[in-house]
Protein backbone atom coordinates (compact mmCIF):
# COMPACT_ATOMS: atom_id res chain seq x y z
CA UNK A 1 0.00 0.00 0.00
CA UNK A 2 1.45 3.39 -0.69
CA UNK A 3 1.03 6.98 0.32
CA UNK A 4 -1.21 9.68 -1.56
CA UNK A 5 0.03 12.81 -2.51
CA UNK A 6 -1.02 15.77 -0.88
CA UNK A 7 -4.03 17.39 -2.82
CA UNK A 8 -7.69 18.64 -2.72
CA UNK A 9 -10.46 16.49 -1.72
CA UNK A 10 -13.06 17.45 -5.26
CA UNK A 11 -12.97 13.52 -5.71
CA UNK A 12 -15.33 12.99 -2.42
CA UNK A 13 -18.49 11.55 -3.30
CA UNK A 14 -20.64 8.89 -1.25
CA UNK A 15 -21.68 6.70 -4.61
CA UNK A 16 -19.42 6.42 -7.33
CA UNK A 17 -21.89 8.60 -9.29
CA UNK A 18 -20.10 8.95 -13.04
CA UNK A 19 -22.95 10.85 -14.42
CA UNK A 20 -20.86 13.81 -16.88
CA UNK A 21 -22.71 16.66 -14.59
CA UNK A 22 -21.82 14.95 -10.70
CA UNK A 23 -18.54 13.47 -11.88
CA UNK A 24 -16.26 15.54 -14.16
CA UNK A 25 -12.90 13.19 -13.10
CA UNK A 26 -14.09 9.97 -14.83
CA UNK A 27 -16.36 7.71 -15.97
CA UNK A 28 -17.34 3.46 -15.62
CA UNK A 29 -16.63 2.14 -19.00
CA UNK A 30 -15.53 -0.84 -20.84
CA UNK A 31 -12.25 -1.99 -20.18
CA UNK A 32 -10.91 -4.65 -22.62
CA UNK A 33 -10.10 -8.09 -21.43
CA UNK A 34 -10.84 -6.79 -17.73
CA UNK A 35 -14.40 -6.14 -17.46
CA UNK A 36 -15.44 -2.73 -16.64
CA UNK A 37 -12.67 0.29 -15.57
CA UNK A 38 -12.45 3.73 -14.40
CA UNK A 39 -11.46 6.22 -16.99
CA UNK A 40 -9.78 9.62 -16.86
CA UNK A 41 -12.49 12.09 -18.61
CA UNK A 42 -9.89 15.18 -17.81
CA UNK A 43 -6.55 15.79 -17.43
CA UNK A 44 -5.46 14.98 -14.03
CA UNK A 45 -2.95 16.34 -11.96
CA UNK A 46 -0.21 14.47 -9.81
CA UNK A 47 -1.27 14.77 -6.45
CA UNK A 48 -5.27 15.38 -7.47
CA UNK A 49 -7.42 13.63 -4.82
CA UNK A 50 -10.08 12.28 -7.40
CA UNK A 51 -12.14 10.52 -5.50
CA UNK A 52 -12.98 9.55 -1.36
CA UNK A 53 -14.58 6.25 -1.27
CA UNK A 54 -16.06 6.23 2.59
CA UNK A 55 -19.27 3.60 1.80
CA UNK A 56 -17.51 0.41 4.17
CA UNK A 57 -20.16 -2.50 3.70
CA UNK A 58 -18.94 -5.76 5.13
CA UNK A 59 -15.37 -6.10 6.73
CA UNK A 60 -14.14 -8.24 9.37
CA UNK A 61 -10.98 -7.67 11.83
CA UNK A 62 -8.97 -11.40 12.41
CA UNK A 63 -9.47 -12.48 15.70
CA UNK A 64 -6.19 -12.76 16.15
CA UNK A 65 -5.68 -9.15 16.17
CA UNK A 66 -8.37 -8.31 18.82
CA UNK A 67 -7.97 -5.70 21.33
CA UNK A 68 -4.93 -4.30 18.90
CA UNK A 69 -7.18 -2.29 16.12
CA UNK A 70 -9.44 0.24 16.65
CA UNK A 71 -13.25 -1.22 15.65
CA UNK A 72 -13.93 2.00 14.84
CA UNK A 73 -11.08 3.75 12.10
CA UNK A 74 -8.63 0.93 12.35
CA UNK A 75 -5.83 2.40 14.25
CA UNK A 76 -2.85 0.23 15.14
CA UNK A 77 0.00 0.77 17.87
CA UNK A 78 2.23 -1.90 16.89
CA UNK A 79 0.59 -4.96 19.02
CA UNK A 80 -0.06 -2.40 21.83
CA UNK A 81 -3.30 -2.68 23.24
CA UNK A 82 -6.04 -0.29 22.44
CA UNK A 83 -6.84 1.67 25.69
CA UNK A 84 -10.76 1.85 25.36
CA UNK A 85 -12.48 -1.96 25.74
CA UNK A 86 -15.68 -3.27 25.52
CA UNK A 87 -15.41 -6.72 26.32
CA UNK A 88 -19.01 -7.43 26.27
CA UNK A 89 -19.42 -6.78 22.19
CA UNK A 90 -15.87 -7.66 21.70
CA UNK A 91 -14.49 -4.51 20.74
CA UNK A 92 -11.69 -1.91 21.13
CA UNK A 93 -11.41 1.64 20.27
CA UNK A 94 -8.63 3.92 20.54
CA UNK A 95 -9.77 6.56 21.91
CA UNK A 96 -13.39 7.19 23.87
CA UNK A 97 -14.74 9.72 20.31
CA UNK A 98 -13.67 6.63 18.68
CA UNK A 99 -16.29 4.09 20.79
CA UNK A 100 -19.45 6.91 20.88
CA UNK A 101 -19.28 7.28 17.17
CA UNK A 102 -18.85 3.58 16.84
CA UNK A 103 -21.66 2.94 19.35
CA UNK A 104 -23.84 6.05 17.79
CA UNK A 105 -24.16 3.87 14.85
CA UNK A 106 -25.20 0.81 16.54
CA UNK A 107 -28.70 0.28 18.05
CA UNK A 108 -29.96 -2.11 20.59
CA UNK A 109 -30.32 -5.01 18.25
CA UNK A 110 -26.86 -4.81 16.88
CA UNK A 111 -25.21 -4.33 20.13
CA UNK A 112 -27.71 -7.81 20.84
CA UNK A 113 -26.37 -9.13 17.84
CA UNK A 114 -22.27 -8.77 18.37
CA UNK A 115 -22.62 -9.38 22.81
CA UNK A 116 -24.39 -12.53 20.93
CA UNK A 117 -21.93 -13.78 18.81
CA UNK A 118 -18.33 -12.85 21.07
CA UNK A 119 -20.59 -15.16 23.96
CA UNK A 120 -20.45 -17.51 21.21
CA UNK A 121 -17.03 -17.23 20.24
CA UNK A 122 -15.59 -17.08 23.64
CA UNK A 123 -17.60 -19.97 24.46
CA UNK A 124 -16.25 -22.23 21.80
CA UNK A 125 -12.58 -21.21 21.90
CA UNK A 126 -11.65 -24.16 24.14
CA UNK A 127 -13.03 -26.24 21.14
CA UNK A 128 -10.47 -27.82 18.50
CA UNK A 129 -11.34 -25.62 15.54
CA UNK A 130 -13.41 -26.47 12.48
CA UNK A 131 -10.60 -26.53 9.69
CA UNK A 132 -8.46 -29.60 11.85
CA UNK A 133 -11.37 -31.67 11.20
CA UNK A 134 -11.48 -31.36 7.92
CA UNK A 135 -7.62 -31.08 7.16
CA UNK A 136 -7.38 -34.89 5.85
CA UNK A 137 -10.11 -34.05 2.85
CA UNK A 138 -7.64 -32.96 -0.26
CA UNK A 139 -7.63 -29.53 -0.53
CA UNK A 140 -9.94 -28.52 -3.84
CA UNK A 141 -12.24 -25.83 -4.84
CA UNK A 142 -15.89 -26.36 -4.78
CA UNK A 143 -17.56 -26.63 -7.68
CA UNK A 144 -20.46 -23.99 -8.40
CA UNK A 145 -22.73 -27.12 -7.95
CA UNK A 146 -21.24 -28.59 -4.83
CA UNK A 147 -22.00 -25.06 -3.34
CA UNK A 148 -25.28 -24.79 -4.07
CA UNK A 149 -25.76 -28.20 -3.11
CA UNK A 150 -24.33 -27.57 0.18
CA UNK A 151 -26.35 -24.48 0.59
CA UNK A 152 -29.50 -25.93 0.03
CA UNK A 153 -28.86 -28.40 3.10
CA UNK A 154 -27.48 -25.67 4.94
CA UNK A 155 -31.35 -23.71 3.95
CA UNK A 156 -33.11 -26.66 5.08
CA UNK A 157 -31.79 -27.34 8.26
CA UNK A 158 -31.80 -23.10 8.88
CA UNK A 159 -35.72 -23.70 8.26
CA UNK A 160 -35.77 -26.20 11.26
CA UNK A 161 -33.89 -24.06 13.52
CA UNK A 162 -35.79 -21.12 13.12
CA UNK A 163 -39.25 -23.18 13.47
CA UNK A 164 -38.06 -24.40 16.39
CA UNK A 165 -36.72 -21.11 17.71
CA UNK A 166 -39.99 -19.76 16.89
CA UNK A 167 -41.84 -22.62 18.80
CA UNK A 168 -39.60 -22.31 21.66
CA UNK A 169 -41.90 -19.35 23.68
CA UNK A 170 -45.11 -21.84 23.75
CA UNK A 171 -42.44 -24.82 24.56
CA UNK A 172 -43.90 -26.64 21.81
CA UNK A 173 -40.95 -27.30 19.18
CA UNK A 174 -40.70 -29.82 17.18
CA UNK A 175 -37.66 -33.06 18.48
CA UNK A 176 -36.68 -33.26 14.65
CA UNK A 177 -36.42 -29.35 14.63
CA UNK A 178 -34.75 -28.75 18.38
CA UNK A 179 -32.43 -31.54 17.84
CA UNK A 180 -31.33 -29.69 14.24
CA UNK A 181 -30.75 -26.57 16.41
CA UNK A 182 -28.49 -28.56 18.85
CA UNK A 183 -26.61 -30.06 16.52
CA UNK A 184 -25.92 -27.06 14.95
CA UNK A 185 -25.20 -25.00 18.03
CA UNK A 186 -22.60 -27.47 18.84
CA UNK A 187 -20.59 -27.36 15.67
CA UNK A 188 -17.22 -25.72 16.20
CA UNK A 189 -17.22 -21.85 14.74
CA UNK A 190 -14.67 -19.74 12.75
CA UNK A 191 -14.80 -16.70 14.37
CA UNK A 192 -13.31 -14.53 11.48
CA UNK A 193 -15.97 -16.35 9.47
CA UNK A 194 -18.89 -15.40 11.65
CA UNK A 195 -17.97 -11.76 12.36
CA UNK A 196 -17.96 -11.35 8.51
CA UNK A 197 -20.80 -12.71 8.02
CA UNK A 198 -22.53 -10.67 10.81
CA UNK A 199 -20.87 -7.16 9.50
CA UNK A 200 -22.92 -8.48 6.25
CA UNK A 201 -26.36 -9.01 8.20
CA UNK A 202 -25.74 -5.96 10.25
CA UNK A 203 -25.62 -4.17 6.96
CA UNK A 204 -28.31 -5.45 5.59
CA UNK A 205 -29.84 -4.63 8.61
CA UNK A 206 -28.65 -0.75 9.01
CA UNK A 207 -29.49 -0.13 5.20
CA UNK A 208 -32.69 -1.71 5.09
CA UNK A 209 -34.67 1.89 4.02
CA UNK A 210 -32.01 2.59 1.76
CA UNK A 211 -31.99 -0.64 -1.02
CA UNK A 212 -29.18 1.62 -3.35
CA UNK A 213 -26.62 0.65 -0.79
CA UNK A 214 -27.73 -3.38 -1.27
CA UNK A 215 -27.89 -2.95 -4.94
CA UNK A 216 -24.70 -1.08 -4.78
CA UNK A 217 -23.22 -4.27 -3.44
CA UNK A 218 -24.85 -6.71 -6.00
CA UNK A 219 -23.58 -4.73 -8.95
CA UNK A 220 -20.08 -5.96 -8.32
CA UNK A 221 -18.19 -8.29 -10.15
CA UNK A 222 -18.87 -11.87 -9.27
CA UNK A 223 -17.21 -15.25 -8.49
CA UNK A 224 -19.11 -18.26 -8.86
CA UNK A 225 -16.75 -20.58 -7.64
CA UNK A 226 -15.55 -18.12 -4.34
CA UNK A 227 -14.80 -21.02 -1.58
CA UNK A 228 -11.02 -21.94 -1.87
CA UNK A 229 -11.77 -25.38 -0.08
CA UNK A 230 -14.56 -27.37 1.11
CA UNK A 231 -13.18 -26.44 4.95
CA UNK A 232 -13.47 -22.99 4.01
CA UNK A 233 -17.35 -24.09 2.41
CA UNK A 234 -18.16 -25.41 5.49
CA UNK A 235 -17.19 -22.95 7.56
CA UNK A 236 -19.35 -20.80 6.25
CA UNK A 237 -22.30 -22.78 5.94
CA UNK A 238 -21.68 -23.86 10.13
CA UNK A 239 -21.04 -19.73 11.06
CA UNK A 240 -24.75 -19.06 8.67
CA UNK A 241 -26.37 -21.83 11.52
CA UNK A 242 -24.81 -20.47 14.37
CA UNK A 243 -25.88 -17.03 13.47
CA UNK A 244 -29.71 -18.38 12.58
CA UNK A 245 -29.15 -20.12 16.03
CA UNK A 246 -28.06 -16.74 18.12
CA UNK A 247 -29.59 -13.89 16.48
CA UNK A 248 -31.78 -11.77 18.11
CA UNK A 249 -35.02 -12.65 16.04
CA UNK A 250 -35.30 -9.23 14.43
CA UNK A 251 -32.31 -10.03 12.70
CA UNK A 252 -33.64 -13.02 10.95
CA UNK A 253 -35.54 -11.74 8.63
CA UNK A 254 -32.12 -10.06 7.53
CA UNK A 255 -29.74 -13.75 6.93
CA UNK A 256 -30.75 -15.74 4.27
CA UNK A 257 -28.58 -18.00 2.03
CA UNK A 258 -29.19 -15.94 -1.20
CA UNK A 259 -28.34 -13.07 0.89
CA UNK A 260 -25.00 -14.19 2.22
CA UNK A 261 -24.04 -15.99 -1.14
CA UNK A 262 -24.05 -12.62 -2.81
CA UNK A 263 -21.62 -11.32 -0.27
CA UNK A 264 -19.61 -14.00 -0.57
CA UNK A 265 -19.30 -14.07 -4.57
CA UNK A 266 -18.62 -10.40 -4.55
CA UNK A 267 -16.01 -9.73 -1.53
CA UNK A 268 -13.76 -12.09 -3.41
CA UNK A 269 -13.23 -10.13 -6.51
CA UNK A 270 -13.85 -6.32 -4.27
CA UNK A 271 -11.88 -6.69 -0.87
CA UNK A 272 -9.73 -4.25 0.13
CA UNK A 273 -6.81 -5.32 2.37
CA UNK A 274 -6.91 -3.60 6.11
CA UNK A 275 -3.32 -2.91 7.18
CA UNK A 276 -0.77 -1.09 8.95
CA UNK A 277 -0.37 2.21 7.87
CA UNK A 278 3.21 3.06 8.97
CA UNK A 279 5.35 0.41 7.79
CA UNK A 280 4.48 -0.26 4.69
CA UNK A 281 1.25 -2.51 5.38
CA UNK A 282 3.05 -5.28 6.46
CA UNK A 283 0.66 -6.11 9.22
CA UNK A 284 -2.68 -7.35 7.09
CA UNK A 285 -5.53 -7.58 10.16
CA UNK A 286 -8.42 -7.37 8.03
CA UNK A 287 -10.67 -6.56 4.69
CA UNK A 288 -13.00 -4.84 3.73
CA UNK A 289 -15.41 -4.36 0.77
CA UNK A 290 -15.90 -0.50 -0.21
CA UNK A 291 -18.69 -0.76 -3.27
CA UNK A 292 -17.79 2.51 -4.79
CA UNK A 293 -14.22 1.71 -5.28
CA UNK A 294 -14.62 -1.72 -6.80
CA UNK A 295 -14.20 -0.56 -10.37
CA UNK A 296 -10.57 0.45 -10.60
CA UNK A 297 -8.64 -2.29 -12.31
CA UNK A 298 -5.24 -3.28 -11.03
CA UNK A 299 -2.07 -2.58 -13.08
CA UNK A 300 1.71 -3.38 -11.80
CA UNK A 301 2.53 0.45 -13.31
CA UNK A 302 -0.37 1.80 -11.20
CA UNK A 303 -1.13 5.68 -12.25
CA UNK A 304 -3.52 5.96 -8.85
CA UNK A 305 -2.15 6.02 -4.88
CA UNK A 306 -4.50 4.60 -2.89
CA UNK A 307 -4.40 5.50 0.78
CA UNK A 308 -6.57 4.58 3.92
CA UNK A 309 -7.49 7.10 6.28
CA UNK A 310 -9.33 5.79 9.26
CA UNK A 311 -12.85 3.69 7.36
CA UNK A 312 -12.38 5.83 3.86
CA UNK A 313 -9.84 4.96 0.97
CA UNK A 314 -8.29 8.26 -1.04
CA UNK A 315 -7.05 7.69 -4.50
CA UNK A 316 -4.92 10.25 -5.75
CA UNK A 317 -2.75 10.57 -8.95
CA UNK A 318 0.56 9.53 -8.71
CA UNK A 319 1.62 11.23 -12.23
CA UNK A 320 0.06 13.21 -14.38
CA UNK A 321 -2.50 11.42 -16.40
CA UNK A 322 -4.30 12.28 -19.74
CA UNK A 323 -8.04 12.81 -20.30
CA UNK A 324 -8.78 9.16 -21.59
CA UNK A 325 -6.56 7.09 -19.90
CA UNK A 326 -7.41 4.12 -17.11
CA UNK A 327 -7.07 5.15 -13.66
CA UNK A 328 -5.14 2.19 -11.97
CA UNK A 329 -4.66 0.89 -8.59
CA UNK A 330 -2.03 -1.79 -7.42
CA UNK A 331 -4.07 -4.69 -6.25
CA UNK A 332 -0.99 -6.16 -4.36
CA UNK A 333 0.31 -4.59 -0.80
CA UNK A 334 4.20 -3.01 -1.43
CA UNK A 335 4.80 -6.44 0.79
CA UNK A 336 3.86 -8.63 -1.58
CA UNK A 337 5.33 -6.75 -5.09
CA UNK A 338 9.33 -7.29 -3.73
CA UNK A 339 9.30 -3.27 -3.66
CA UNK A 340 8.10 -3.66 -7.10
CA UNK A 341 11.28 -5.59 -8.32
CA UNK A 342 9.27 -8.92 -9.35
CA UNK A 343 9.32 -9.72 -12.96
CA UNK A 344 6.17 -10.56 -15.14
CA UNK A 345 6.06 -14.04 -14.52
CA UNK A 346 5.85 -13.54 -10.89
CA UNK A 347 3.77 -10.60 -10.88
CA UNK A 348 1.58 -13.01 -12.77
CA UNK A 349 1.63 -15.86 -10.47
CA UNK A 350 0.88 -13.90 -7.39
CA UNK A 351 -2.24 -12.26 -9.06
CA UNK A 352 -3.40 -15.90 -10.39
CA UNK A 353 -3.20 -17.12 -7.06
CA UNK A 354 -4.48 -14.24 -4.75
CA UNK A 355 -6.81 -12.78 -7.15
CA UNK A 356 -7.30 -15.65 -10.04
CA UNK A 357 -6.69 -13.17 -13.14
CA UNK A 358 -4.21 -13.00 -15.79
CA UNK A 359 -3.17 -9.71 -15.52
CA UNK A 360 -3.82 -7.72 -19.18
CA UNK A 361 -1.64 -4.60 -18.00
CA UNK A 362 0.54 -2.54 -20.84
CA UNK A 363 3.46 -3.41 -18.38
CA UNK A 364 2.80 -7.04 -18.33
CA UNK A 365 2.04 -6.90 -21.90
CA UNK A 366 5.45 -5.01 -22.65
CA UNK A 367 7.75 -7.18 -20.33
CA UNK A 368 5.68 -10.27 -21.89
CA UNK A 369 6.44 -9.45 -25.67
CA UNK A 370 10.14 -8.50 -24.73
CA UNK A 371 10.17 -11.71 -23.83
CA UNK A 372 9.03 -13.76 -26.88
CA UNK A 373 6.22 -14.92 -24.27
C1 LIG B 1 -12.24 -4.89 -8.17
S1 LIG B 1 -12.77 -5.59 -9.66
C2 LIG B 1 -12.42 -4.28 -10.80
C3 LIG B 1 -13.63 -3.94 -11.64
C4 LIG B 1 -14.01 -5.01 -12.62
N1 LIG B 1 -13.18 -4.94 -13.82
C5 LIG B 1 -15.48 -4.94 -12.99
O1 LIG B 1 -15.81 -5.02 -14.18
O2 LIG B 1 -16.28 -4.87 -12.06
C6 LIG B 1 -11.47 -6.77 -9.93
C7 LIG B 1 -11.62 -7.59 -11.18
O3 LIG B 1 -11.32 -6.83 -12.37
C8 LIG B 1 -10.59 -7.61 -13.30
N2 LIG B 1 -9.24 -7.02 -13.44
C9 LIG B 1 -8.74 -5.99 -12.72
N3 LIG B 1 -7.49 -5.68 -13.12
C10 LIG B 1 -7.17 -6.54 -14.11
C11 LIG B 1 -5.99 -6.74 -14.90
N4 LIG B 1 -4.90 -6.00 -14.76
N5 LIG B 1 -6.02 -7.76 -15.81
C12 LIG B 1 -7.12 -8.52 -15.97
N6 LIG B 1 -8.26 -8.37 -15.25
C13 LIG B 1 -8.29 -7.40 -14.31
C14 LIG B 1 -10.50 -9.01 -12.72
O4 LIG B 1 -11.58 -9.75 -13.23
C15 LIG B 1 -10.67 -8.76 -11.24
O5 LIG B 1 -11.19 -9.88 -10.57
Amino acid sequence: MVDPQPGNDSGRSHDMDTTESSNPIFAIEDAPGAGRGVFARRNIQKGEVIYTADDLSVHVLFREYRGEICCQCFAYNSGEKQPVKDLLHGLAFCSKECRDIYLDKSDETCLAARAAVEKLIKMKASQSPLESKLESKPISRPTAEETAKAWDTTEIQATSIRAARAAASSGKAAKGDLKTLQRAASAPVSPDVINFLLSAVLMHYTTRNTPSRRSAFSELESEATPYVSHAELAEYTTAYLHLVCTLPTPLLPFISVSFLHDIKTRETHNSFGIRSLDDQGSEFFGYGVWPSASYFNHSCAQNLRRTRRGRTWVFSAGRDIAAGEQLYISYVSSEDSGGDTLGWRERSANLRRTWGFECVCERCGREKAADGA
